[in-house]
């Protein structure tokens, strides 16, 4: 059996009295982008703070491609490539300068350095700002080159904290473009309360909330969390509301216009079957059947409410 990227086994913590997480545990065992999903306050930055060995836990383990994080720090952390909520640039330093004390901190090699720094800087997009100060560098920007610094010594697992916070929409994209071609060779985590973000960047989704893990899955299991119970049919020739209430399952019919009309039914896999079939046979010629699903936010909301 393969050693997972990220393992956090039963992982609490807390700062004074109250637990900002309780009993945490959560594995990744691929390459690929994992959203961290929760509400502001939900325990986000507290778990990456400590996954990326920035903060010691009160409880719990953090296994970094199987080494302890806590036991062997030096040997985790070359594993570990972490960008935090505010970048921690040095603003009057230039691109190659910042990229070069980083690589430092890192303990590259002398003889790798260059290298190292040529291709972080291709990777995110910065090159061409080599010589250029931070500090005249735009948000998105910035937010490139601290996501060159988080993985100029190529680490498995790459943690970034609320990566798109406070760009502008084209910045946005660009970042999020950024954080999937990065995760096409390593393990990428990032935190977002935005979900129509982590729905567009993510392979898998992680949600905290009030500090437990509230949903572990794809994003499509994520979309279908709630399953529909409603769909709108087009008919060219609509039945009485009657008849289409006397199918089983169905518990009210609703017409929204000449050829419209909306069916809400109860948890049936089949009802979708039954009113196609019904429809030829009593003629009612169904153009279009549309399940409707639930928002983002109501599954959200949901899943939110779940902590016991
Ligand atoms: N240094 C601290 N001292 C005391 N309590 C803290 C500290 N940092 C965070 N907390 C509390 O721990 C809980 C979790 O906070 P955390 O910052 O991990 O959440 P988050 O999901 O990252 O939120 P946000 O999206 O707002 O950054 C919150 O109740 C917060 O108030």
């Amino acid at each position: 059996m393969s050693t997972s990227i990220v393992k956090i086994e039963n992982l609490s913590h807390r700062y004074t009295k109250a637990w900002a997480i309780k009993d945490i545990n959560l594995e990744i065992k691929n390459i690929g982008v994992t959203g961290l999903l929760g509400s502001n306050g939900a325990g986000k930055s507290t778990t990456m703070n400590i996954l990326c060995g920035v903060l010691n836990q009160t409880q719990g383990r953090v296994l970094i491609d199987g080494i302890d994080l806590r036991a062997f720090p030096l040997e985790a952390k070359k594993l570990i490539g972490f960008l935090p909520q505010n970048a921690p640039l040095y603003l009057d330093l230039t691109v190659d300068e910042y990229l070069r004390h980083c690589a430092y901190m890192r303990r590259i090699p002398d003889g790798q350095v260059k290298q190292a720094m040529e291709e972080a800087k291709e990777r995110c997009g910065v090159a061409h700002f080599s010589k250029r100060l931070l500090k005249n560098l735009s948000g998105g920007y910035k937010q490139r080159v601290g996501i060159a610094q988080a993985i100029i010594h190529k680490p498995k697992m790459v943690v970034l904290d609320e990566p798109t916070n406070g760009l502008d929409p084209n910045q946005i994209a660009e970042v999020r473009e950024l954080i999937k071609e990065i995760g096409s060779d390593r393990c990428v985590i990032f935190s977002s309360h935005i979900l129509s973000e982590v729905q567009a960047t993510c392979d898998s989704i992680r949600m905290i909330e009030q500090g437990q893990v509230v949903f572990n899955g794809t994003v499509d299991d994520f979309n279908n969390y709630i399953a529909p119970s409603s769909m709108v049919l087009y008919l060219n020739n609509p039945p009485a509301e009657a008849a289409l209430l006397a199918v089983e399952g169905v518990t009210q019919v609703k017409t929204l216009d000449k050829h419209r009309v909306r069916v809400s039914f109860e948890a049936e896999p089949s009802i979708a079957e039954k009113i196609v079939s019904l429809s030829v046979s009593q003629g009612w010629r169904l153009q279009e059947l549309h399940l409707e699903r639930s928002s983002l936010e109501e599954i959200f909301a949901r899943l939110s409410n779940k902590v016991k």
